[in-house]
């Protein structure tokens, strides 16, 4: 039987342990917190991340790194974004020397610009090929509700892709492998962001056709960076690019969606910040994606305007004003 750690005891990473077990693992939560490990391993549940979701018996809980990652296949890898690398250079040292290190995470480094894998393989200090990336359709409450998903699961090295798939396929999980990590990765990133703009525009009142034009000119801007990053244009066609982006922005669980509203509705950051608990990583991305963009030529309007609305207190409806106002092109 396969062992894994999932290093994060936030909403995904304690549904992903759910799947893991259940697909056949010995799963072990690292929790930040002894309380939270403490109560999954007593009560099997994580009140304050996925309440109401009993966990499998073959997951337990730690706050010791040391032991959760001790002998394990799998490492998944489920924090915030923005303290992966201050979290991997702490537990670097203790990772087996052969896991393959999995990124859960949907964001972009502030500051480098990196994606998640390339600050994994930096940090861990470990070959491109041992990293893999989950990414795709996956709401934490509705995946551990049960209710079917596909996803994807990108790797450099097709063989450990394909691990990573046989170890969380369920009845209610279709992992597909992809060969895109860049692909994948960006449209998980990219797709927070324009969740927060489709959230803005919700709470301001606008219908159907204004959201429509969000998700396809959001869309467009994510697969021109990509391109410019050499992902192939497929796969934002795909369950990591459009599958993604459709779920988080039409879906009242996205917490960039929610962050997004709170804008909408004329709240400050800091407003927002207080009235939402969870990571809303398009927050902090999009000041990473928008560099990215400009320092590769791309042109990414929607995530300009949001950058401007969440860190330069620039009014949404101004923002759509600019957007509106851009000169003419061919689509
Ligand atoms: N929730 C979801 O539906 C999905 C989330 N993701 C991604 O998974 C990643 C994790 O998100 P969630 O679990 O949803 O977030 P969350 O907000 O539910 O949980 C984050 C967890 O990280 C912990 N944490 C905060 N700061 C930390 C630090 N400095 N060091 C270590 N742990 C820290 C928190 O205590 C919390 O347990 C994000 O990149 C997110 O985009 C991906 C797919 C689905
Ligand atoms: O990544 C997700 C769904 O695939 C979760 O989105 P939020 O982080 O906006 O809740």
């Amino acid at each position: 039987m396969t062992r894994s750690a999932v290093l994060g005891a936030g909403a995904w990473g304690t549904a992903f342990a759910k799947i893991l077990a259940e697909a056949g693992s010995h799963v072990t939560i690292w929790a930040r917190r002894e309380s939270v490990a403490a109560t999954i391993r007593e009560r099997r549940i994580n009140e304050g991340s996925l309440p109401g979701v009993k966990l499998p018996e073959r997951v337990t809980a730690t706050s010791d790194l040391a032991a959760a990652v001790a002998e394990t296949d799998f490492v998944f890898l489920a924090v915030p974004s923005q303290t992966l690398r201050g979290n991997l250079a702490d537990w670097a040292g203790h990772l087996p020397p052969d896991a393959t290190l999995v990124s859960l995470m949907k964001g972009i480094e502030l500051g480098t610009t990196k994606r998640m894998s390339q600050v994994i393989v930096e940090t861990a200090r470990v070959a491109p090929e041992r990293v893999v990336v989950v990414s795709g359709p996956n709401l934490a409450p509705e995946i551990a509700a049960e209710q079917p998903a596909a996803t994807v699961v990108a790797g450099l090295d097709a063989a450990r892709a394909q691990l990573v798939q046989q170890a969380i396929a369920l009845p209610y999980i279709r992992p597909y492998t992809s060969d895109d990590v860049i692909g994948c990765e960006l449209g998980g990133a990219v797709k927070n962001v324009i969740a927060l703009a489709y959230g803005m525009a919700t709470a301001m009142g606008m219908g159907d056709n204004t959201k429509a034009s969000l998700i396809t000119r959001g869309l467009a801007e994510t697969a021109r960076l990509g391109v410019a990053l050499g992902a192939d244009p497929m796969t934002f066609a795909g369950l990591a690019g459009l599958g993604d982006l459709v779920a988080t922005c039409s879906s009242p669980l996205s917490r960039n969606r929610t962050f997004g509203e709170h804008l909408g509705r004329g709240e400050s950051l800091e407003a927002a910040q207080a009235s939402t608990k969870q990571t809303a990583e398009g927050v902090k991305s999009c000041l990473a994606i928008r560099d990215l963009a400009r320092a590769h030529g791309v042109e990414m309007p929607i995530t300009e305007q949001v950058e401007r609305v969440c860190h330069e207190g620039v009014d949404p409806r101004v923002a759509v004003k600019l957007l509106m106002g851009r000169e003419m092109k061919p689509e």
